[in-house]
């Protein structure tokens, strides 16, 4: 918990502020039973009007001041909590930019989104509640105890008989509850992760008709968090039972044993008044406890869970290291023996791969699927970092390229179109914050999107939906493309982002693409494509398979031809059909 509570540390004159106002509402309810002692004893039983009079003022004097420190508490509390929440989520949300992608591939998504939204909000309740009653309760209990000492000692004695007996007992409660509770969000988790899945595919379940199936996968889920929360609140509930039982029969002992010592004038009726009143302090302060358990509980294990995303620092991604003064890269690009694997995966996904490409030059990259094309291309921009081999752009391996300049002028489309709720406007600027409107639509005209968007009515103005879900597939692409682009890459990578244009679209973005001085890789399935680059690698199960032009691959690569004839079959096939 020390973690995630260093973060209120900017707060801490608010806390004191608070602290101390509690501690001020909390003597003066720690007074108060004196207070009716003294109005008993010296004013009631001996008919002095005057000392009700004066004591009873006071009474009402320290009443306001305790409600006046209870309403500014509150404004500090409120005040320091929000505050630590914030920046509590800022900094997870911050740790969570900075992981590599081996390390966010760790942490499921649903996991993570529960981290930033519930598990915060644990820490933010117990940081209020802290400021309200979590020390209050325990303060008041002890104050109380204290002050029925000073009243009366034997009297009070009564009072401590169940106290060893309860501190056990709250102890093993609060260890058990932190499980139970840990519990309870790791089952949140999987509720987020179900509901985040079928909200993603919600056009593929109305298609499948899965409705049913998806609502039944939901219910178990949710149905296995009711019955743990259940678990939890059902032990919890236990405590507060437990606990008035044992206050209530100290309380049957005071007044029992309290009459024998009235009768003996070994106490006044103002001081056994004064202790019941104590006591009956003691017992609502007692009654939070359960409370406090719960959330002490829940506090502790979300502290746990984001503790784990905060001190996740063993892989982090530096984005803050010095640039260099070099603006734009040459765009030579160079693999030598690269091999990869997956975290935790024995088999490499690439193979001693090998390649070089120069400035300006276009290689295209072919090969069955899963063949490791995109992971391939995921090395570039050190989104994974390749486990042996040495990658060199402009003559530097990328490992000694400051991340932030090796990033800037690599422009990545990736296989699936990812857009942001916003206008097209804003989701071309999202490359390059800093360039101008001409810039954009200079981009979106190159990459054949321009007319499309000139259609809208609101042009660059239209807004996106969630996930671009008002575009067509090759609209989002030629879109994300465009994005690219307007970062006037030195190296722009392409993984497969034309699958879903027409051959005439698909020609005019590659004319269009010829003029950018951009180095380029391009994945494609199709020869026709991989025909117009300057080099042709054919990957087969992460080894390179294939090396060279379109027409030395047609001569040396069996595999190569056989994609190719079949390319032509079909062609012929489709023709045909249209022909006839
Ligand atoms: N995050 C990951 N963790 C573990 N294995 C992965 C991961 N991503 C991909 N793989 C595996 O790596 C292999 C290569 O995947 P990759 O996406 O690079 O292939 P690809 O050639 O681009 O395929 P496609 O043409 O279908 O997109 C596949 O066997 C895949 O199962």
């Amino acid at each position: 918990m020390k973690t995630v509570f260093s973060y209120a540390k900017p707060y801490k004159w608010p806390i004191f502020i608070a602290l101390c106002l509690m501690l001020l509402e909390l003597s003066v309810e720690l007074i108060q039973p004196l207070l009716i002692a003294k109005i008993i004893d010296d004013g009631i039983l001996a008919e002095d009007v005057s000392v009700i009079w004066t004591w009873g003022s006071v009474m009402m004097g320290l009443a306001f001041v305790a409600f006046f420190s209870g309403v500014i508490n509150s404004y500090f509390a409120a005040h320091a909590a929000q505050g630590f929440a914030f920046d509590l989520r800022q900094a997870l949300f911050r740790q969570v930019q900075a992981f590599s992608m081996a390390t966010f591939l760790r942490f499921p998504t649903a996991g993570l989104i529960t981290r930033l939204t519930s598990d915060v909000t644990m820490a933010q309740n117990i940081l209020f509640m802290g400021m309200r009653i979590l020390l209050r309760a325990p303060l008041l209990v002890v104050g109380s105890l204290v002050m029925a000492f000073i009243v009366n000692v034997k009297l009070a004695l009564y009072l401590v008989i169940g106290a060893p007996f309860l501190f056990v007992f709250l102890f093993i409660m609060a260890r058990k509850g932190v499980g139970y509770f840990a519990t309870v969000q790791h089952r949140l988790d999987r509720v987020n992760r179900v509901i985040q899945e079928n909200l993603q595919a919600v056009r593929l379940i109305k298609a499948y008709l899965r409705g049913m199936y998806e609502a039944s996968r939901f219910s178990k889920v949710a149905d296995m968090l009711r019955k743990d929360t259940v678990k939890a609140m059902r032990m919890m509930e236990l405590i507060l039972p437990i606990l008035l039982f044992v206050m209530n029969v100290s309380l049957m002992a005071v007044l029992w044993f309290g009459s024998f010592e009235i009768r003996n004038g070994d106490a006044q009726v103002g001081e056994l008044v004064a202790v019941v009143n104590y006591a009956m302090r003691m017992t609502g302060a007692f009654s939070m406890f359960a409370w406090i358990i719960v959330a002490f509980s829940r506090a502790k294990a979300s502290s746990e869970r984001m503790e784990e995303v905060l001190l996740a620092s063993e892989d982090l991604e530096n984005h803050n290291s010095e640039s260099s003064s070099l603006q734009r890269l040459e765009g030579d690009l160079r693999f030598e023996n690269v091999s990869f694997n997956y975290q935790g995966k024995a088999e490499p996904i690439l193979d001693k791969v090998s390649f070089h490409v120069s400035p300006g030059e276009k290689l295209a990259i072919m090969g069955a699927t899963g063949s490791g094309k995109s992971t391939l291309l995921n090395l570039i921009p050190r989104i994974f970092e390749a486990t042996e081999g040495k990658i060199f752009v402009d003559g530097l391996e990328v490992k000694e390229w400051p991340l932030k300049d090796l990033r800037d002028t690599i422009g990545l489309v990736p296989q699936q179109s990812i857009l942001f709720t916003g206008s097209i406007l804003e989701n071309l600027s999202w490359g390059d914050t800093d360039a101008a409107p001409d810039e954009l639509e200079e981009a979106a005209k190159k990459a054949q999107i321009h007319e499309s968007i000139d259609l809208f009515p609101q042009k660059y103005g239209t807004r996106v939906g969630q996930k671009g879900v008002n575009l067509s597939g090759g609209q989002k692409q030629r879109l994300s493309i465009a994005r690219a682009l307007v970062r006037k890459p030195s190296i722009l990578i392409l993984d497969d982002s034309t699958s879903a244009l027409d051959v005439k679209t698909e020609n005019a973005l590659w004319d269009a693409l010829e003029e950018e001085a951009a180095t380029m890789l391009v994945v494609t399935q199709k020869v026709q494509t991989a025909r117009g680059a300057d080099c042709i690698l054919l990957l087969d199960e992460g080894k390179v398979v294939g090396y060279g032009t379109h027409a030395e691959l047609m001569e040396q690569s069996e595999l190569y031809r056989k994609i190719a004839d079949s390319q032509t079959e079909e062609e012929v096939i489709i023709n045909g059909e249209n022909h006839s």
